[in-house]
């Protein structure tokens, strides 16, 4: 007889035998995993809230992702707009809002395989940039699904220039309408995701002209699609971008505005207004209307973090399973994380991990409290907000990324199946460094902030260059400054987190060690910059690896603890290589055989390889 089934397996045959390699992991608990579970969560109803909505969700098996695997792109894009479908049934039923815990709960469950995601987006911009009255007109509406919206900025020829786009809004004061148009091929809007087929309405950001002057970049909700038929309306052209690197359950479009008219009423204008005669007038700055990529910015970091969290458990909970080679010739063959180098490649990305949850807690924090006095036009946080934001989301999307690549390669080649669910999780986020955002360009709005920019900018103009040569000539410097200044403010928000659990010791303590292990893991990759700043001496350098080392040692003792905390569901990780009870194997050779290529016919022998052999064999 097993082991109990534990509350996150799978709940198939190999579900209840835990294999022993990874039970014996867990025999000796330094710490509670409940009560890490609990702090990560948020608290211990959070968690109960959690899992209440898990096993609602599990027990229902419209929502499960077990085929995801073996789908085409269109395939994907009705599975996750028909689990979205389910979704919004099931919330309706339990009264759960668009913007409660549990739908975010809902949406971890399901790893975000859910469509009309751009809906948030679009509910982002108007909270953001809408007055009262929009608001309380869109977001009902759109809550109730009674349209899906998109968030359409980016355009053929433009994503990272916003003074660049060339979608424009011209006022005609005799009708008391915007006409908006695409005056050229690079201003058709492309890549806003729900876009290709499903958006009704679209989010549009476009240069506003009224009385003859341009006014910048402001937002227009503008009808696509009709709510009868769902036929692009008059004067739209629009459909799918094709075939991407990754996030086939999304429909990234285009969109073709031929003087398209929508009422004056539907230019979001908590920060600017155009009145009747065509009157503008100016409530905030220049930048207000790019508050809501901030806003935005900020609440993807905990999706984020989540696929750093998920590539780690499922990389960890392998290498405790998957054995080879020896450590001893005399020893039977060793499980892979006893292999420093394994241990070097996983347990600083299992840091990261925590950290960037520690980091996006106070990022969003800082949001909460510093939102409405924006919407109320007190913008003296807004820069700041903006340099965090801008900054942060750059870091947290390259350091996922690569951590995450780093786990998959660290699986060898069971890494590169699908069915690990690790390639999948890489391309998922390898956008992130790209959406809501070039990182680089992001990066460079921190920079504009940091004193050692400030001073090589002022060298080079000392020198005859103009303020923009001595800009462009000092990027990469400030690139540089950047990232330190992201990973300083990263360490200082995991130390802060961690003053708070001082009535938690052992879960204190196993933090402590991730917090020490992520900021050795920084100085260590850039030495360099450490010297050649005088902050470290070579012998110091010699210290932070010795301690770095020791580290490895004792958090390698926790890995499986440590990963078990972040409490995902095996439906959720939904990987042959990452289940709770370690049965890769099994999984492995059972999921394979579900493949289409081993249940349909193979139509390439008759066409191709038997012609092939007989050939052949008929010249032998
Ligand atoms: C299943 C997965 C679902 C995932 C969904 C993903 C959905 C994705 C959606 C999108 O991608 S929407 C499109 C996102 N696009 C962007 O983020 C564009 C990025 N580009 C920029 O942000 C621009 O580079 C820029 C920062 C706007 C450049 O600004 P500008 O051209 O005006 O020049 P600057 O001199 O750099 O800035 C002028 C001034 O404005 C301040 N500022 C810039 N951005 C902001 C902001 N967002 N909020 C507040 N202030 C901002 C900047 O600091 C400068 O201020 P001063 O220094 O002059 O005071
Ligand atoms: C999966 C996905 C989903 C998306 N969803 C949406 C959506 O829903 N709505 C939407 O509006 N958009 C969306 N986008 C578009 C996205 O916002 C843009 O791709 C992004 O803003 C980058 O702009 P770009 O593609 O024009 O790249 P570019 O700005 O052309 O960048 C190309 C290169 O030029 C460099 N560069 C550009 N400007 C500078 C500079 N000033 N200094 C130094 N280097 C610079 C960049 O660093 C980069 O290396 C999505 C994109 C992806 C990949």
């Amino acid at each position: 007889m097993g082991s109990p089934v534990h509350r996150v397996s799978m709940g198939d045959t190999w579900s209840r035998q835990v294999h022993p390699d990874i039970e014996s992991e867990r025999y000796k608990q330094t710490f509670d995993v409940e009560r890490l579970t609990n702090i990560l969560d948020g608290g211990a109803q959070d968690t109960a809230l959690r899992r209440k909505v898990e096993s609602i969700i599990h027990s229902d098996p419209e929502f499960s992702l077990k085929d995801n695997y073996f789908l085409t792109q269109s395939e994907c894009y009705e599975a996750a707009v028909e689990k979205k479908f389910h979704l919004q049934m099931l919330a309706q039923r339990q009264g759960w809002a668009e913007d409660s815990r549990e739908a975010y709960y809902a949406y971890r469950t399901l790893s975000g395989s859910l469509g009309f995601s751009l809906q948030h987006i679009f509910l982002k911009a108007l909270r953001s940039l809408g007055s009262e009255e929009q608001i309380a007109k869109w977001v009902p509406v759109c809550n109730k699904f009674q349209i899906i919206g998109t968030y359409a900025q980016t355009e053929l020829g433009h994503g990272t220039y916003l003074q660049g786009l060339e979608t424009e809004a011209t006022y005609d004061a005799a009708t008391q309408e915007f006409v908006v148009h695409s005056p050229t091929m690079t201003a058709i809007k492309w890549w806003p995701g729900d876009l290709g087929r499903s958006a009704t309405h679209a989010l549009v950001q476009a240069q506003l002209i009224c009385s003859g002057a341009r006014q910048g970049m402001h937002a227009f909700i503008v009808p696509i699609r009709s709510l009868q038929d769902h036929t692009p309306l008059p004067g739209i052209t629009v459909g799918d971008i094709g075939p991407k690197m990754g996030l086939d359950h999304v429909d990234n479009g285009f969109l073709q505005l031929d003087h398209v008219r929508v009422p004056r009423e539907n230019m979001l204008s908590r920060f600017a207004q155009v009145l009747p005669d065509g009157t503008y007038i100016k409530l905030g700055t220049a930048q207000s209307n790019y508050l809501s990529m901030v806003v935005t910015r900020v609440e993807l970091l905990p999706g984020i973090t989540a696929e750093l969290q998920k590539a780690c458990v499922i990389a960890i909970r392998y290498s405790i399973i998957r054995h080879q080679s020896r450590l001893r010739p005399s020893e039977p063959e060793a499980k892979i994380l006893d292999y420093q180098t394994q241990q070097q490649k996983l347990l600083p990305q299992l840091a990261t991990a925590y950290a960037f949850h520690f980091l996006a807690r106070s990022l969003l924090e800082f949001l909460h409290d510093s939102h409405d006095a924006i919407l109320d036009r007190d913008f003296s946080l807004l820069p700041e907000l903006h340099a965090l934001s801008a900054g942060l989301k750059a870091m947290v999307s390259d350091f996922c990324t690569y951590g995450a690549e780093l786990c998959r390669r660290a699986c060898g080649g069971h890494g590169y199946s699908k069915l690990s669910g690790l390639p999948s999780l890489v391309t998922k986020v390898t956008a992130s460094c790209t959406f809501e955002g070039e990182n680089t360009v992001l990066y460079l709005q921190m920079a504009r902030l940091t004193k050692d920019s400030v001073h090589h900018i002022q060298t080079l103009m000392r020198s005859g260059a103009d303020e923009h040569e001595a800009w462009n000539r000092t990027t990469v410097i400030h690139l540089q400054a950047a990232k330190a200044h992201c990973y300083y403010v990263t360490v200082k928000s995991f130390t802060e987190a961690l003053e708070k659990l001082e009535s938690e010791p052992a879960v204190r303590q196993v933090l402590r060690r991730l917090c020490d292990l992520y900021a050795l893991h920084g100085i260590l990759t850039n030495t360099g910059d450490f010297l050649h700043d005088g902050f470290l001496s070579g012998a110091q350098v010699d210290m932070a690896r010795t301690a770095y080392l020791d580290l490895l040692l004792l958090v390698r003792k926790d890995a499986i603890l440590l990963t078990d905390a972040f409490d995902f569901t095996d439906q959720c990780l939904n990987s042959a290589l990452g289940c709770y009870d370690g049965n890769v194997y099994e999984r492995l050779f059972d999921w394979a055989q579900k493949s289409p290529s081993n249940t349909q016919e193979n139509p390439a022998y008759e066409k191709y390889i038997r012609p092939l052999l007989q050939s052949c064999r008929s010249k032998l």
